[in-house]
C-alpha cells in the first residue's frame, strides 16, 4: 500500500511529490575531475546510483543518449564527460539488482526501427517485470545521421511526425503479443510458450503502412506487464508539446523554476485537453540540480565551489566560443569578455549538443551588457549565464520547496541531475527524503503492483487505437477551428505523417539566458 495522504486540513487534495534520478554523465553539470567521482562505464557505478535511487523510493532511473560524440572547432570535445555505453544493455543489467525502480531509456525514433525498438523495450519490460519507459528523442541532424549512413535524410518537420507514426506502431507491437504469464490486461490470445508456435494463434500479427513504414510480421514475444512501456518526451517546441500531449505519459523538462514550470504545466494542460486527456494522465518532471548544506550559507558556499568545478577555465571559452562561434582560445578566461562580434553565421562550431537557443543575437548583446554592468570575467559570466542550481539549502528547506512545486503544480516530481558519479544522490537520498517523509507528501513504501505505472500514479496502459482516435479527433477540432476534442473516432494511418498540429505560437526560450539541456 502506498502510504500518500491524500487530503490536508485545507480543502485541495495534497500532491505527493514524485523523485527520479538522471544517471550523470555526457553534460556539463557532472565534474568528472571530483576526487570522489567514479566510473561512467563500469557496472557498479550504475549498480550504486540505482540502488540508492531505490532506496529512497524513486520513481526511475532515467539515462540520456547521445548517438554521436560530441565535437567542438572539429575536434571531439572533451573537456565533459565522453561518451556512454549502450542504454538498453545498461537498464537490462540494472533490472536484475533492482525490485521497484522503473528503468527510463532515450532512444532516438529516428536512427531506430519500431520492431527492433519495441522488441528491446518489450524485452526490458519483461526482464524488469514491468519497469520499462522509453524517452523518445527526434535526433535528425546530419551530423548524427553520419554515425547511421542516413545523413540528414529527415526534414525538422518531419520529425514528431516519424515520432509519433513510431510510437503508434511500437505500441501496436507490444499489444499485439499474446497474454502472457506476467501480462496484467488485454485479451488472451490462447499463445502457447513464447518462442514456440504451439498455439500462437494470429497472436504478433501486425502490418502497418504510412509515410514512415511499410513493415508487416510476427511480434516476437507475449505482452509484457506494463503492456505499453511508459512513454517520455523531452522537446520543447510547440510541435514537441503537442506530440507529448497526444503520445506521451511524462515529460522530462528543462523548465525548472517556479513561475517558468507553472506556466509550462498550465500550457500542457490546455493542450492534454484538445487530446480529451486530463493532467494526471501526463506526469511533468523538470530536470533539477541541488547542493545542501547544514546551514543555508554552507549550501551557498559548496553550491558556490561546485559551480567553480563545473566551468573551468578551459570550459568557460568553450562555452561562449558555442554562442560566438569563433576560436577564443587567446582569451584570458579569468579577464573581459572578448573585443570581437560574435560570427552568428558560424553556428556549427559545436556539434552534437541540443542548442536551445535560436537567435544568439540578443543573448550575447545581453551577456555582453552584463559583464560590463557587474565587472565579471569569462569565467565569471558563465557561472552565471549558464544552468545554475535549482535548489539550494539544508534539507529541510530543499525538501519544502519541492513540495511548493508540486502544490502549485509547476511540477509533478523532480528528475535529480546530481554533479557526481555514483555518490551523488547519496546525501539527498539520506537527508531530503525523510525531510519530504516528515512533511507527508512523499511515500514511505512502494505501491503495490510493482510497476513503473504504478509507481508514477498512471493507469493501466490505453490500446493504441485509443490514442490514434484522441490524436485523430484533435486535429479534427482543429481543422474546424473549435479548437475542442470532440470524441470523434477514426483511425487515419496516412494521416499520422501529419498528425501535429503546427502551431504558430513562439518558442518559450528565455531571450538572455542561454540554457543548454544538461542532459545530452
Ligand atoms: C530536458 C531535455 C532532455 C533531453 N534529453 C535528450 C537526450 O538524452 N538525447 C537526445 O538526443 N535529445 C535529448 N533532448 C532533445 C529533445 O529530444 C529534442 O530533440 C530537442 O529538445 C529539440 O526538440 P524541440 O524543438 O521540440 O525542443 C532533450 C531535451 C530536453 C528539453
Amino acid at each position: 500500500m502506498t502510504t500518500h495522504p491524500t487530503h490536508s486540513t485545507h480543502a485541495a487534495p495534497v500532491r505527493p511529490v514524485h523523485l527520479a534520478a538522471h544517471f550523470p554523465g555526457v553534460n556539463n553539470t557532472t565534474v568528472w575531475t571530483d576526487p570522489a567521482g567514479g566510473s561512467h562505464i563500469e557496472f557498479e557505478s550504475f549498480e550504486h546510483f540505482a540502488r540508492t535511487a531505490e532506496n529512497g523510493l524513486f520513481d526511475f532511473l532515467f539515462l540520456a543518449e547521445g548517438l554521436r560524440l560530441r565535437e567542438h572547432k572539429g575536434e571531439i570535445f572533451d573537456l565533459d564527460v565522453v561518451g556512454r555505453p549502450e542504454t538498453a544493455t545498461v537498464l537490462a543489467a540494472l533490472a536484475q539488482v533492482t525490485r521497484n525502480l522503473g528503468l527510463a531509456g532515450t532512444f532516438s525514433a529516428t536512427f531506430n526501427e519500431p520492431y527492433d525498438l519495441a522488441r528491446k523495450l518489450g524485452t526490458l519490460d519483461h526482464l524488469s517485470a514491468g519497469r520499462a519507459a522509453w524517452n523518445v528523442v527526434t535526433t535528425n541532424n546530419a551530423f548524427t545521421g553520419a554515425n547511421f549512413r542516413r545523413g540528414g535524410y529527415l526534414d525538422y518537420a518531419d520529425r514528431y511526425a516519424r515520432a509519433e507514426d513510431f510510437i503508434s506502431v511500437a505500441r501496436t507491437l507490444w499489444e499485439s503479443g499474446a497474454a502472457g504469464p506476467g501480462a496484467v490486461s488485454g485479451s488472451d490470445t490462447g499463445a502457447g510458450p513464447a518462442g514456440t508456435s504451439a498455439g500462437l494463434g494470429e497472436s504478433g500479427a501486425f502490418s502497418h503502412r504510412s509515410d514512415f513504414f511499410d513493415i508487416a510480421g510476427r511480434y516476437p514475444l507475449p505482452r509484457s506487464r506494463q503492456v505499453h512501456p511508459v512513454i517520455f518526451q523531452a522537446g520543447d517546441s510547440p510541435d514537441g508539446r503537442d506530440f507529448a500531449a497526444g503520445s506521451a505519459d511524462v515529460i522530462f523538462t528543462r523548465h525548472s523554476e517556479l513561475e517558468e514550470g507553472k506556466a509550462f504545466y498550465a500550457d500542457i494542460t490546455r493542450r492534454l485537453a484538445r487530446y480529451g486527456r486530463g493532467e494526471d494522465e501526463l506526469k511533468i518532471y523538470p530536470g533539477v540540480t541541488f547542493v545542501l548544506g547544514d546551514t543555508a550559507a554552507e549550501a551557498e558556499e559548496r553550491a558556490a565551489l561546485i559551480r567553480r568545478q563545473q566551468v573551468s577555465g578551459p570550459g568557460a571559452i568553450a562555452f561562449l566560443e558555442q554562442l560566438w562561434g569563433r576560436d577564443l582560445t587567446a582569451y584570458d578566461p579569468d579577464g573581459p569578455l572578448p573585443d570581437v562580434d560574435p560570427d552568428f553565421d558560424n553556428a556549427d562550431i559545436t556539434r552534437g549538443r541540443v542548442r536551445h537557443v535560436k537567435d544568439p543575437r540578443p543573448v550575447a548583446r545581453a551577456w555582453r551588457e552584463r559583464a560590463e554592468a557587474e565587472g565579471l570575467s569569462i569565467r565569471e559570466l558563465v557561472i552565471e549565464v549558464s544552468a545554475r542550481h535549482s535548489f539550494v539549502g539544508t534539507p529541510g528547506r530543499v525538501a519544502e520547496q519541492m513540495n511548493e512545486y508540486v502544490q502549485q503544480r509547476a511540477a509533478d516530481g523532480f528528475i535529480l541531475v546530481p554533479h557526481l558519479t555514483p555518490g551523488g544522490l547519496d546525501e539527498f537520498v539520506a537527508r531530503v527524503v525523510p525531510e519530504l517523509q516528515e512533511r507527508g507528501v512523499y511515500r514511505t513504501e512502494y505501491p503495490e503492483g510493482g510497476t513503473l505505472r504504478d509507481n508514477l500514479g498512471l493507469g493501466g496502459y490505453r490500446p493504441d487505437t485509443e490514442w490514434a482516435a484522441a490524436r485523430a479527433a484533435a486535429r479534427d477540432a482543429h481543422r474546424d477551428g473549435t479548437g475542442h476534442h470532440n470524441g470523434t473516432e477514426h483511425r487515419d494511418q496516412a494521416g499520422h505523417s501529419a498528425a501535429a498540429e503546427h502551431s504558430t505560437e513562439n518558442s518559450t526560450q528565455p531571450p538572455a539566458a542561454e540554457k543548454e539541456t544538461a542532459h545530452v
